[in-house]
């Protein structure tokens, strides 16, 4: 995926995503229509993506916070199983890459959306929110001002995201363990605050990087297709369940 993007425009479409590319750029792309507002393509019916999948369902999850934080790296990881190591790119605009998962036999596509963190884009980033079903908000480990930033991240989610939007905290970085600053406690505790699901995931070994996207689909899955006769899907209690703690030895 290039890391240097720049943006072109805003979104034009309010649904979730149905045939787009895997990978592409801002404003360009907006996928088809064939999706429903609420996610639901058509179970009966599945949609070939562009890389030759089918799915059922299809959303978009957008990654935010700090510059730095490892968002794209966060991606990377997720998509094709790798860490990028180096010299540090950062986004410029905001990207897209497709993942198809197979949650509970029924195939959820995510078209998640990388922003970038500096602040000289978040315009380009506010146009993209509406849109999104789901929101991971990162901030970095062993980066204090990064932590300090998650309630203005929080505020602007509020005013720019859907209400329903389904949001998920993430303390990137745990592997980090000598240079880490905020305490895994902390980030429980933010989280607890503000009402949101929260892990600690690290792009470099690959902890809970599947776990997050996973846990995000299959909330989304749970309230597209409406599963009332099914028990609530317990998003945190999911997480809880299936985390991989981190070993964390030095507090801030
Ligand atoms: N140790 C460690 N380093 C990481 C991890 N994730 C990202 N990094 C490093 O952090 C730096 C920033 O990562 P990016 O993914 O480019 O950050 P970003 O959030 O996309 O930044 P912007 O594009 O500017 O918003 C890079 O040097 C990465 O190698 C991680 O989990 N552990
Ligand atoms: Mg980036």
């Amino acid at each position: 995926m290039s890391r240097k993007k720049t943006a072109k425009g805003k979104s034009s479409n309010s649904g979730p995503t149905a045939k787009g590319k895997d990978s592409g750029k801002s404003g360009k792309g907006t996928p088809g229509t064939e999706a429903l507002s609420n996610g639901v393509v058509h179970p009966s019916r599945p949609s070939l993506s562009n890389s030759g999948e089918f799915y059922d369902l299809a959303f978009k999850v957008m990654l935010v916070g700090d510059s730095g934080v490892g968002k794209t790296c966060l991606l990377v990881r997720f998509k094709d199983g790798a860490f990028l190591a180096g010299s540090f790119i950062s986004t410029v605009g905001i990207d897209f890459r497709n993942k198809v998962l197979s949650i509970d036999g029924v195939k959820v596509k995510l078209q998640i959306w990388d922003t970038a963190g500096q602040e000289r884009f978040r315009s380009v980033t506010h146009a993209y929110y509406r849109d999104a079903h789901a929101l991971l908000l990162l901030y970095d480990v062993t980066n204090k001002t990064s932590f300090d930033n998650i309630q203005a991240w929080l505020t602007e989610i509020h005013e720019y995201a859907q209400q329903d939007v389904v949001l998920m905290l993430l303390g990137n970085k745990a592997d980090s363990t000598h240079q880490r600053v905020v305490r895994r406690e902390e980030g429980e505790k933010l989280a607890k605050e503000f009402g949101v699901p929260f892990m600690e995931t690290s792009a470099k070994s690959g902890l809970n990087v599947d776990l997050a996207f996973t846990a995000a689909a299959k909330e989304l899955k749970h309230r597209s297709l409406k599963e009332l006769s099914e028990p609530k899907f317990q998003l945190q209690e999911y997480v809880n369940k299936e985390m991989t703690k981190a070993t964390s030895c030095c507090g801030s």
